[in-house]
């Protein structure tokens, strides 16, 4: 419960919410119990009048007689109805604050989750999976938001019932009060243990339905493989297989809510012949009235629902606790990478490795060992090595994804932990190995990173990356959509995409991790060209396996196993006659073979 505590902030914030919704629910219950007494004051009245008329039986006064009993009723009647009208009233209101409330805390708690996934390191969306972010961030959210609204409301709802309708009922006849709240406990306790069951069969149906939706979700995105290695009964036999333990449980369910209605209305039944029973005893006594044990049965049915409630609320709060306590367990992750820096500097692109290593926490693979270089303000710096030798971790390095175990990084001269990281990434434009688009139109993936943007600029953009005439040919152009509601783009089209998405920045460092491997060579150089002028005066890094790429560059780092084993230009490192010469002659007969 010490998890719930953590709402406690957004009870005090929408105390102008939950302070009437109060008032309303102790409203509302005043009058669902007072006709209850009306009810009472009808049968007594009923009784009393058929006895009078009895006596007048061949007079002329009878008909009067019927005539004010039959007004009296209405009378009641209509009393009743204007009382349950105006319970009606206040339950809407309390609803509308308790509900609303509830809506307005989910809503809270969703941004504020979010904006806190988004302040996490890489490394958390590495450790975490993306199922299970999104599940703390809706279904978690969810279970508590039914703490917050309903759990609330029906516990205080019963509470405000629960003290009326005990005090009206001492007030009668305490004998028959005991007698008719007797079997509640049982209730009580009944229904909490049945409810836990279907909690846990629930539980079990929805952990089943979720690895089905994974499974089933998983084959579609597959379904090339599937259909090319012939897989489909397989897949067919596993997916029924999974889909009957779905059945098993969601039939197991049934039973048990099968039992739990008819075993209610039981103990409810058994409450209301004791009702009748000792009350009927009472009444001989002359202890109360036969329109006292109308008014007892009512309550009874009044309080059977409320108390069926306090079983489904006690789950719901059990629930809520433990979504909470997985909410907070990222709430209070604090980000790896953190920047207090405001200054908002521009800067010119000088890189410096200081004795660098770095260790993913994660694997324990340290991935970068003592690299030191520099490149200086406007120059192409080019990075190549085998795979797996920390190529796309020094360019993540560079963008301060991770912060470095030890050594140090510079840009400009300033350390890189104690710049405005916001304001540094702003001016760096970064494509990633791996090419990620949005389900968006290619003119707003372009422009991504930017806040306004002219078409021109879009345009311009991707005829630097040499996607123009790609896109032009799309009946749509630059609102074609792309993604799972729109057209594929090949593996080059999308590359090119991404790096127009980075040039539209105008960045003042450039980083292109291996984004050039699906362009073929006359693309390559057509970008390489539109790069050397765009990026005149500002620093390059390009990482690449095509020796062709890279051959221009101002400096080039052969990587091996996390260590720079050499580095120097082009011809500097044939020269050298070690890995890079190696490379580039092995490279040299495989474009001859082909
Ligand atoms: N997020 C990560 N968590 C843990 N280990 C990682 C992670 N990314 C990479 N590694 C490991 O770090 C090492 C260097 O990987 P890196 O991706 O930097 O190599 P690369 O030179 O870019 O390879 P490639 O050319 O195949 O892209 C590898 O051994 C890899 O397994």
């Amino acid at each position: 419960m010490k998890h719930l505590s953590f709402l406690n902030k957004y009870f005090y914030k929408y105390k102008w919410w939950i302070i009437p919704g109060i008032i309303f629910v102790i409203i509302s219950n005043i009058f669902g119990v007072v006709p209850a007494q009306v009810v009472g004051h009808a049968f007594n009245l009923i009784t009393e009048n058929i006895a009078i008329y009895q006596l007048f039986n061949g007079f002329n006064r009878q008909q009067v007689i019927y005539d004010i009993f039959s007004y009296s009723l209405f009378f009641f009647g209509i009393l009743i109805l204007i009382m349950y009208l105006i319970r009606g009233l206040f339950l809407f209101f309390m609803r509308q604050t308790i509900i609303l409330m509830s809506r307005h805390i989910e809503y809270d708690m969703k941004n504020e989750i979010y904006a806190h996934y988004q302040k996490l390191s890489l490394g958390f969306y590495r450790r975490n999976n993306t199922g299970d972010l999104m599940n703390r961030a809706t279904e978690d959210v969810n279970r508590v938001r039914m703490y917050v609204g309903p759990a609330i409301m029906y516990t205080i709802n019963t509470a405000v019932l629960f003290c009326l309708i005990i005090y009206f009922m001492f007030d009668v006849n305490s004998t028959l009060a005991i007698y008719c709240l007797l079997p509640l406990p049982v209730l009580v306790i009944t229904i909490y243990y049945v409810n836990t069951l279907i909690n846990n069969k629930s539980e079990k149906i929805q952990e089943q339905l979720s690895k089905l939706s994974s499974f089933v979700q998983e084959r579609f995105s597959g379904i090339r493989v599937i259909k090319s290695y012939v897989r489909e009964d397989q897949t067919q036999a596993v997916f029924a297989q999974e889909s009957n333990a779905y059945k098993t449980n969601a039939m197991s369910l049934v039973k048990v809510q099968a039992l739990f209605y008819p075993s209610m209305l039981l103990l409810v039944g058994l409450s209301t012949i004791l009702t009748v029973y000792i009350g009927g005893k009472q009444v001989i006594d002359g202890a109360i009235t036969p329109g006292n044990i109308a008014e007892f049965i009512v309550y009874v049915n009044q309080l059977t629902f409320p108390v069926t409630m306090l079983g489904w609320v006690t789950t719901l709060i059990q629930r809520a606790a433990a979504s909470q306590k997985r909410i907070n367990e990222f709430l209070q992750l604090a980000p790896d990478i953190t920047s207090n820096n405001t200054e908002t500097p521009e800067f010119e692109g000088k890189i410096s490795f200081k004795n660098v290593s770095f260790t993913y926490p994660d694997t324990g693979i340290e991935a970068i060992k003592d690299i030191n270089f520099e490149i200086e303000k406007g120059k192409f710096l080019a990075i190549i090595g085998r795979t797996g030798s920390g190529k796309s971790t020094l360019a993540n390095l560079i963008m301060r994804m991770y912060d470095v175990d030890s050594g140090k990084i510079e840009i400009d001269g300033k350390e890189l932990k104690g710049l405005n990281l916001n304001n540094y990434r702003d001016q760096i434009g970064f494509v990633p190995q791996e090419v990620f688009l949005f389900s968006d139109t290619i003119k707003n993936n372009i422009a991504f990173g930017l806040s306004a943007v002219e078409d021109g600029q879009v345009e311009q953009a991707a005829k630097n990356a040499a996607v123009y005439n790609n896109i032009i040919d799309f009946d749509l152009k630059f609102e074609t959509m792309l993604g799972e509601r729109g057209i594929t783009l090949s593996g080059g089209q999308k590359q090119r995409v991404s790096i127009a998405r980075a040039l539209i920045k105008e960045p003042k460092i450039l980083i292109f991790d291996d984004c050039l491997s699906a362009v073929d060579t006359k693309t390559e150089e057509e970008i390489l060209s539109n790069l050397g002028k765009i990026m005149k005066g500002k620093t390059s890094v390009l990482i690449a396996h095509r020796i062709s790429t890279i051959k221009n560059a101002d400096k080039i780092i052969v990587l091996d196993n996390g260590r720079i084993i050499e580095q120097g230009t082009h011809d500097e490192l044939l020269k050298n006659n070690g890995a890079y010469a190696e490379m580039h002659d092995n490279q040299l007969l495989e474009e001859e073979n082909s």
